[in-house]
């Protein structure tokens, strides 16, 4: 071969394509030379180089297996053809390889355990913390899972382990070439000089994999060691927490309810210098003693004399006026009907004298009116003011006045109104943190065993009834505790504005629209009484049962005397077996047969519900309005009242009207029951 070709060949062989580049020259030497060669020649030592180097370039995967599939690229197929005419030649050549290859099979062993050994010493180091099952996969997993938690070890472990991923999916996806593996194994003699090399390298690798895989370990280690640190930290900040606040809620108890005393008191001070200022204007409690009985009595104040005293001036006046009008007609009709003109100046002069006494008397009627209504403001100040003064003396009578804290939960204040067996204070609810009305039942320490256990029955049947109440128009029903032998309390929703009869004693007639709205809230929940799976007739529906919340909500209250309807009762009710002390102004006339047991049905809070809205309209109740209790149910005041009359003033529509009418008819079974007349459209805000 010529100089020129073998260096065109030699440049060319740097082209790694070519790896049979040795072969293809001896063939052509020997085709040059008209015959076969019988001794191949040495290649020549850059080729060698050349050959070596591209072994070493070979893809790592490709000397971590050491099977047929993961042979040299397909260059090697293709120079299989050539390998054809010199077999013979690379069958020895194969056959001294075969021996070296036994000879080193010790040392291939010895670094296959190797290879093997450090590899699944990585693995058992990540099996130190992590569940592993073999092989690169198991490694993968936890490289994922690895990402999951640390940012850091992602950036580190990944790179080996994606180039682990990366031999793994290469190697996959070698398709098996049964002509790729036997050239392979045939053209094995590169290989086998630098297996020894690649092994070397790799163990150096697998050593450098391990090492960042410890590397990694040892800083999730850290990383899990720092987090558990933390944890424990957070957990011990968490308890130190928990203890101060339980430290504090003490003392935040006790801020809370000093400040609440403290306003209290304040308030407490203020109503009592107010009680004593009205007292000046409006009137006092006086004591009369008649021998040896002490009676109070009230003495008015200087506003009422002050009003009498312009009151007796007026009629004084008006009595004058009438007096000079008389004697002025007496004058004119002696002085007979003059004709001249003299007369009849004096005829205008006795009309124009007139006319001033006629108008003088008619502006004296105006201010008799105003003073009349100046009086009946006073009546109603002087009986706020005597409330107020009654509810003071109670407070002051009470054994709770002093802001005790109550199933220690319930700061007590001020006393809000006693009832007949009750005393119904404002409280705070110290765990709720919200003001709320605490009804203190006092069972008389005379009474005997048996009343002071009907009592408690009684009670307890109203909170068991109440406490189910779950609306919007009925005072929810908190809570119930024992205080000692003979008291016990109940916890109600508090409502700050007046009840109905504080707001009907200071203004008597209301609106239609406002009395209108009150009396559809109330029989909107009347109507969920008896909507329910376990009926309730109320049976004490009253202004003072009607309570306001802060929104000028109305809210029923007081299901003291209230009655569960049995289940299989008939349509006109069911036995009335405990009559109970009702306010016979409001109750129906079924509720006063004497001669046979009442039978008694949602009908009753119909009536009473009625009797409310007319009150609330005309200012008095359509029966027995001055009549006391007493005398009502001796005249059978409501036995008698069969028809209610309307006044003229005020003009009330003829809706409102009906809708009294409807309930107050005296017959029981005609009067509709709550669910019927809460259908009336004068009960529904619905557009038309
Ligand atoms: N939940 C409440 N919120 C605010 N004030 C209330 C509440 N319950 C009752 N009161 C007020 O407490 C006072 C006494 O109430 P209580 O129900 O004991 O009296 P009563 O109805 O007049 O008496 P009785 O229950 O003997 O008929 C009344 O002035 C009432 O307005």
């Amino acid at each position: 071969m010529s100089d020129d070709m073998l260096m065109h060949f030699s440049s060319n062989s740097s082209n790694q394509s070519d790896q049979s580049l040795p072969t293809k020259i001896a063939k052509l030497e020997a085709r040059m030379a008209g015959k076969v060669p019988s001794v191949t020649p040495a290649p020549p030592v850059q080729l060698q180089q050349q050959h070596q180097q591209q072994q070493q370039q070979q893809p790592i995967w490709s000397s971590v297996s050491s099977g047929p599939k993961f042979g040299p690229p397909e260059e090697l197929a293709g120079s299989s053809d050539s390998d054809d005419d010199n077999g013979g030649e690379f069958l020895i050549q194969a056959n001294t390889q075969k021996r070296q290859r036994l000879q080193e099979n010790d040392n291939s062993v010895v670094i296959e355990h190797l290879e093997t050994q450090t590899v699944n010493d990585g693995r058992q180091k990540i099996g130190e913390t992590e569940e592993t099952k073999g092989g690169f996969d198991t490694n993968r997993k936890k490289q994922g899972r690895g990402r999951g938690q640390s940012n850091s070890g992602r950036g580190r472990g990944s790179k080996a382990n994606d180039q682990m991923r990366s031999q793994i999916s290469v190697s996959t996806a070698m398709p098996s070439n049964g002509q790729l593996e036997n050239s392979y194994l045939k053209d094995n003699r590169p290989k086998e000089h630098f297996r020894n090399d690649d092994r070397i390298s790799l163990e150096e690798e697998l050593r450098a994999k391990v090492s960042i895989l410890e590397e990694d370990l040892r800083k999730s280690r850290q990383e899990a060691f720092d987090n558990h640190d933390l944890c424990h930290q957070l957990e011990k900040e968490l308890k130190e927490l928990k203890d101060y606040e339980q430290q504090m809620k003490p003392k935040r108890t006790k801020i809370i309810s000093d400040l609440l005393i403290s306003v209290s008191k304040a308030e407490r001070q203020e109503a009592r210098m107010k009680v004593r200022q009205d007292s000046l204007r409006l009137g006092s409690v006086g004591v009369i003693r008649a021998g040896t009985i002490i009676s109070e009595t009230w003495e008015d104040g200087q506003m009422l004399k002050d009003l009498n005293i312009h009151l007796r001036q007026l009629l004084e006046t008006k009595e004058a006026i009438e007096r000079q009008r008389k004697s002025l007609k007496k004058r004119q009709s002696d002085k007979g009907d003059g004709t001249d003109a003299e007369s009849g100046a004096q005829e205008e002069d006795f009309l124009i004298q007139d006319e001033i006494f006629k108008s003088r008397l008619v502006s004296m009627k105006r201010e008799e009116e105003a003073i009349l209504r100046e009086r009946d403001r006073y009546e109603l100040e002087k009986g706020r003011l005597i409330r107020e003064m009654k509810r003071i003396r109670d407070e002051d009578g009470s054994r709770f006045n002093n802001f005790q804290i109550l199933n220690h939960r319930y700061a007590l204040l001020n006393l809000l109104g006693k009832g007949g067996f009750s005393e119904v204070y404002k409280a705070f609810d110290l765990v709720d943190h919200r003001y709320v009305a605490c009804k203190l039942h006092g069972l008389n320490a005379q009474w005997s065993e048996d009343k002071k256990q009907s009592y408690i029955r009684h009670a307890m049947r109203e909170y068991n009834i109440h406490k189910t109440l779950v609306h919007n128009h009925i005072v929810r029903l908190w809570d119930i505790f024992e205080i000692d032998q003979n008291t016990f309390c109940t916890v109600l929703e508090y409502c700050c504005g007046k009840d109905l009869d504080a707001v009907l004693k200071a203004t008597p007639v209301l609106p239609e629209r406002e009395a209108r709205i009150i009396i559809v809230q109330i029989f909107q929940g009347l109507v969920y009484l008896n909507k329910r799976a376990q009926k309730i007739i109320h049976y004490d529906l009253k202004p003072g049962n009607v309570l306001f919340d802060e929104f000028g909500i109305a809210k029923v209250t007081d299901f003291g005397l209230s009655k569960i309807v049995e289940e299989d009762v008939g349509s006109q009710g069911m036995e009335l077996t405990s009559q109970g002390a009702g306010t016979y102004w409001y109750l129906p006339p079924e509720c006063f047969e004497l001669s046979k047991t009442p039978l008694i049905s949602s009908k009753v809070d119909v009536w009473s519900a009625g009797v409310l809205f007319y009150q609330m309209l005309y200012g008095r109740r359509p029966f027995g309005h001055d009549q006391s209790q007493e005398r009502i149910l001796r005249e059978d005041t409501i036995i008698k009242a069969r028809k209610a009359e309307f006044p003229s003033k005020p003009t009330i529509s003829n809706e409102a009207k009906d809708l009294i009418r409807r309930c107050l008819t005296y017959n029981q079974a005609d009067r509709p029951d709550v669910l019927t007349i809460a259908q009336d459209p004068y009960l529904t805000y619905v557009k038309r």
